[in-house]
């Protein structure tokens, strides 16, 4: 299936719902979840020191050093599935990408709070290329001050793969909220390209 534009003004987001067939995003999910070395990071909320809702790993090319939610992370070397995994996305994106961002969301207690994706060294129009795997979670974009637009709401399903260009950062901020509902883990890959600072 091919990237479609979402409807989504003074931005460009594409989704591919099936980029990857459901048995294959299970079994990445299950060899992910083992073999990444998944860590839980503080961050500074409102002054305070707080363990982030969710498990995370940053692995890429060595000169991607990336600064995140007040943390400098060095990535780890490319592992051989996030590498094939890191092909298809740029294939499919037509984009290059230097490093990948893990998230593992272990309950529908795990979340991400509002925020853009616009650290000085993402550059001003990133290409940012997002891979579900596992549970469905609502993923969610509302304006920025610089627009006048609606917000939207948009599940994303196992194997789908968003992405996020041009001046979708400046203008809007998306979210991965809590759920009530009794769900699996959702592990998310974000492709990025970083620019050494
Ligand atoms: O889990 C998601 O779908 C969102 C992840 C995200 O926004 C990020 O890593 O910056
Ligand atoms: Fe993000």
């Amino acid at each position: 299936m091919p990237l479609t534009l979402l409807p989504l003004p003074a931005a460009e987001v594409l989704l591919d719902a099936a980029f990857l067939a459901p048995a294959e995003a299970d079994v990445l999910l299950t060899e992910l979840t083992a073999s990444v070395a998944w860590r839980q990071e503080p961050i500074k909320l409102f002054g305070k020191q707080v363990m982030q809702p969710r498990l995370t790993a940053w692995y890429g090319d060595p000169a991607a050093t990336y600064r995140y939610s007040g943390l400098q992370l060095e990535p780890l070397p490319w592992l051989p599935i996030l590498q094939n995994l890191r092909e298809r996305v740029e294939a499919a994106a037509g984009t290059r990408f230097n490093s990948v961002l893990l998230n593992l969301y272990r309950s529908g207690q795990d979340s991400m709070g509002y925020h853009a994706d616009n650290e000085p060294e993402l550059g001003l129009a990133p290409a940012i290329a997002s891979l579900t795997l596992g549970a469905t979670r609502t993923f969610r974009f509302k304006p920025r001050p610089t627009i006048t637009a609606a917000a939207l709401s948009l599940p994303l399903t196992s194997g789908s793969l968003l992405l996020m260009r041009g001046p979708t950062q400046q203008n809007w901020l998306h979210s991965l909220p809590k759920t009530a509902r009794p769900v699996g883990p959702r592990l998310n890959l974000t492709f990025r390209w970083v620019d050494r600072a």
